[in-house]
């Protein structure tokens, strides 16, 4: 019997779901034969050190993960399970991502405590979200929204809400899916008015890339759709070269052969992608369709560099 070791950040949220994630493993180790065991081992992050300060301030990339993916290249720990969005898009060397769940809903959500929802906001609500890329599309959709920062785990930013005089927050469902807190949420955003962050929704499974024996049970934890639009929405990131922390948001679907004219029986994605200025008065986007991940997530990064998505992102990095 082999047990695998899970790091995990000591958040709420990385501990549940770090939970659920080995409990379908155990299933899974049970219905085909796998002998393995797990134990959680927790682990400080860099992020975690610094939570009151602004991430953008910082250099938000891949702040949760480092601490991480050292232990498990040290062999202190063999799996780590990740939200996809905090996930920089180029892994360190030896190690892979293993796994890509069945997504839950990327969409963002709003959360009021009189049940308003984003059109019935007041003239000048003050919303909190810290996220620059929730930030531009909300105020491109609603101009005279005052948005303030809220930062802190998904329970502190919950408890602001009442305490700071927020009207509303912005927060991604699947985090309160996943804490059992969906009741909280008011509203969901169409992806029309708030593009979601890239993988939002999804969760990776990193490990080392020749743990072999792991990377079996793996592979029977993939969930193929997941994995070929999270694939889409990371390689267009990765093109534009931006951290969670720059105006940009993603999201893909598959959509049915037939409706792009491939043959039947082959994956068709569809990927939108934005760009947006940090004021909102920019918002550039496009939408294709193809079958390769890695190539639509290209073009429609270069699609939008071609429409000046560069100089806007390096507004947003100054
Ligand atoms: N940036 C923090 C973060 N990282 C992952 C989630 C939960 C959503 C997910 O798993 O995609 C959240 C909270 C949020 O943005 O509301």
């Amino acid at each position: 019997m082999r047990t695998i070791v899970v790091g995990s950040r000591q958040s709420a949220l990385a501990l549940t779901q770090t939970g659920q994630v080995i409990d379908d493993l155990k299933k899974l180790c049970k219905e085909h034969g796998f002998e393995f065991d797990f134990e959680v081992k927790k682990i400080v992050t860099k992020g975690d050190r610094i939570l009151d300060v602004t991430l953008s301030k910082v250099g938000g990339k891949g702040l949760f993960v480092k601490e991480i993916e050292q232990a498990m290249l040290d062999g202190e720990i063999d799996m780590a399970v990740h939200s996809m969005k905090d996930m920089p898009s180029v892994l360190p060397d030896g190690l892979i991502n293993g796994a890509v769940p069945r997504r839950v809903d990327p969409r963002d959500c709003l959360i009021t405590l009189d049940g308003k929802n984003m059109d019935e906001l007041p003239q000048g609500a003050k919303v909190g979200t810290s996220s620059l890329r929730r930030s531009s599309q909300l105020k491109a959709y609603r101009p005279d929204l005052t948005l303030e920062p809220v930062r802190g785990n998904i329970d502190s930013r919950l408890k602001k809400l009442e305490t700071e005089g927020f009207q509303a927050i912005l927060l991604a469902a699947a985090g309160l899916y996943r804490m059992g807190w969906e009741d909280r949420i008011t509203a969901y955003l169409p992806v029309e008015t708030c593009l979601p962050a890239v993988g939002q929704g999804a969760l990776g499974i990193e490990c080392r890339g020749d743990d072999e024996e792991l990377l079996k049970l793996l592979a029977l934890y993939n969930d193929k759709e997941s994995e070929l639009t999270v694939a889409a929405e990371r390689k267009f990131l990765g093109v534009l070269n931006g951290g969670c922390q720059v105006p940009i948001g993603a999201h893909a679907v598959l959509v049915k052969a037939t409706e792009d004219h491939s043959p039947a029986g082959q994956h068709v994605i569809q990927l939108t992608g934005m760009v947006g200025s940090p004021d909102g008065d920019v918002i550039l986007k496009e939408t294709m369709t193809g079958t390769d991940p890695d190539k639509l997530g290209e073009d429609v990064a270069r699609k939008l560099i071609e429409r000046g998505a560069e100089a806007i992102l390096e507004q947003a990095r100054e």
